[in-house]
């Protein structure tokens, strides 16, 4: 199955083996289950988040989507192979994972919480009209990759002139619907929400959230973050090393009539709205 992400499956390659016959790590010989997992959601700002985090010095990265929760074929491996997927660390340091698809699929969180009921998760989400044009976009790109036919946006929105229940992007913005599925595993202190809209406009102050949550010394500041033009996003510099995300991450989305953008900004205003309740905060959104 292809990742989700468009990224390359490929597992981390591990360093050829040293002269006295050891493998040798320099980041540390030891791996962990994940103390913390970003679940999602899916075109949220996933890939922004886990890089972001990954700033700190105490924190290590798988570096793909490892879909041990999700996908039946890798669960029935068990946690000994999740635990082969994890980065090499330090005793000291944290593991964190990513993978969107956790967030909206029903049998992760009991299986997760099976694992370690004390699990610290990140969630990032963005406005649900968004994240569905991203989801759209992101599937497009992926047909035309293939020379696959694709249909045009507004044809999947709409049918018969209401919004197609049917399009599974929607049901992924439905952010309530699955967070209920996580609040009967998990209390609301142990899932901390990254407002993704924020993200991407200013990273800093919502890192800032994160390492409290986490409890991590303060580390990420203003100099690792630079804004590139001509991404029209950030970037990240890392010990003087500027790098910024894939040309996949920040996209722009296709044109939608006005009216057609007001049908769905109105059919997530209720949903959103119940999402707010329960998590007891409000979001900047449509
Ligand atoms: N700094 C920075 N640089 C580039 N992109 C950024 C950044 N911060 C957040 N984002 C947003 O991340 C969106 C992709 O989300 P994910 O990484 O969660 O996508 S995926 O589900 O893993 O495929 C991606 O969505 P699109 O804009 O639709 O491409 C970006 O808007």
């Amino acid at each position: 199955r292809s990742l989700a992400d468009g990224e390359s499956s490929s597992p981390v390659t591990s360093l050829p083996p040293a002269d006295n016959g050891t493998t040798s790590h320099p980041n540390g010989t030891l791996q962990q289950f994940p103390q913390i997992i970003i679940i999602g959601v899916r075109k949220g700002g996933t890939r922004a988040l886990i890089e972001m985090l990954s700033l700190h010095s105490t924190v290590v990265a798988a570096q793909n989507e490892v879909h041990f929760f999700d996908w039946e074929s890798h669960f029935q491996k068990g946690l000994s192979w999740y635990l082969s997927q994890m980065p090499y660390t330090f005793p000291e340091q944290l593991t964190v994972e990513k993978t969107p698809a956790y967030f909206t699929s029903s049998k992760v969180p009991k299986r997760m919480f099976q694992m370690n009921p004390n699990i610290k998760l990140l969630l990032i989400l963005r406005d649900p009209t968004e994240r569905v044009l991203s989801d759209y976009t992101q599937v497009f790109y992926n047909r035309l990759q293939k020379h696959k036919r694709y249909q045009p946006i507004e044809s999947v929105l709409v049918k018969d002139g209401e919004i197609n229940l049917g399009y599974k992007a929607l049901n992924r913005s439905l952010y309530y619907t699955h967070m209920q599925n996580w609040l009967q595993y998990f209390p609301k202190e142990s899932i901390h929400v990254v407002d993704g809209d924020r993200l991407i406009k200013d990273p800093l102050p919502e890192m800032k959230k994160v390492e409290r949550f986490l409890k991590l010394e303060p580390q990420i500041n203003a100099s690792n973050f630079y804004f590139n033009k001509t991404k029209g996003f950030y970037c990240l510099r890392d010990h003087g090393r500027e790098r910024c995300l894939h040309d996949s991450k920040g996209r722009a989305h296709p044109h939608v009539a006005p009216a057609i953008l007001q049908k769905l900004y109105q059919f997530f205003h209720q949903p959103n709205k119940k999402f707010f309740e329960l998590v007891g905060r409000t979001f900047n959104w449509n």
